[in-house]
């Protein structure tokens, strides 16, 4: 999907990339007010196997931690999803200094960081690349990390990052259980969107934590030291790795009330 050439629909800014006939393109700004408490939306059931812990790779957009989706040991369900969705990667968006660095916004309040858990849809299609392309292909959990004390989960993969500097190089990582990020109170955002890099499809249904994880100024710092660049190139400092707010349009956020 190239990014829209054509005239923009009559409510679009010009400086936005809109996905061509995009009407559904994340991230946004979640306004509390807007949102609509629906009584329906259970809670999360979220399961993680630490053994499908299998690498951690710099991909020049962000670091991934790849789990092995070939079981259904690593998965989540319940909540806005009618199916159970495999672990395939979780990955983070930050910025290059402390005001910005998350993707989503809480009523325009701007975190230093974003953790995407990504999963497919293993009950409809065969692979995850399958998925990324179809309706409700995808599920991703958004948790919010706000700076203050050091997060210990946290640490084991940070203590990796150095060896993940440059584009493109990969370390192999295992044992590590997710669910240490996620937060305890379970309460929840969601909406339909998309992918916020390339290919940027419509495949996404957004869960969105309502409490922050925290985690330390260190610990941030590892990250801001990891380089979009491949080794033997010009050094660039892999920061602001995050994508500029998307139209609502014809959408709804609902909110649990747990
Ligand atoms: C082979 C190509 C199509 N693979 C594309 C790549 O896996 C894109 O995957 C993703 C997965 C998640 C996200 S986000 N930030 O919305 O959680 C963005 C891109
Ligand atoms: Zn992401």
């Amino acid at each position: 999907l190239a990014c829209s050439q054509t005239a923009k629909p009559a409510n679009q800014q010009s400086w936005q990339t809109q996905i061509q006939g995009g009407s559904r393109q994340s991230p946004i700004d979640i306004r509390s007010s807007e949102s609509v408490h629906d009584p329906q939306l259970t809670p999360l059931s979220i399961s993680y196997d630490p053994s499908d812990c299998l690498q951690i790779w710099n991909n020049g957009d962000s670091f991934l931690v790849e789990f092995d989706d070939s079981k259904d040991n690593s998965v989540v369900s319940g909540g806005p999803l009618e199916n159970h969705y495999k672990l395939k990667q979780f990955h983070f968006h930050w910025g290059a200094e402390n005001n910005r660095g998350s993707e989503h916004t809480i009523n325009s309040l701007v975190y230093p960081a974003e953790l995407h858990l990504v999963h497919w849809n293993a009950e409809k299609f065969r692979t995850f690349d399958e998925a990324i392309f179809s309706e409700n292909g995808l599920a991703v959990i958004g948790v919010f990390l706000k700076l203050g004390r050091k997060h210990d989960g946290l640490q084991k993969l940070v203590n990796a990052l150095p060896a993940v500097k440059y584009k493109d190089s990969t370390v192999e990582f295992s044992n590590f259980n997710p669910s240490c990020m996620i937060p305890s109170c379970l309460d929840y955002w969601t909406y339909p969107g998309s992918l916020t890099t390339p290919p940027q499809t419509e495949s996404v249904t957004w869960v969105i934590m309502k409490k922050p994880i925290e985690f330390g100024d260190d610990q941030l710092s590892a990250f801001r030291s990891l380089l979009f660049t491949p080794f033997g190139e010009k050094l660039e400092n892999m920061v602001d790795n995050f994508r500029q707010q998307q139209p609502l349009m014809n959408r709804v956020v609902r909110a649990t009330i747990l």
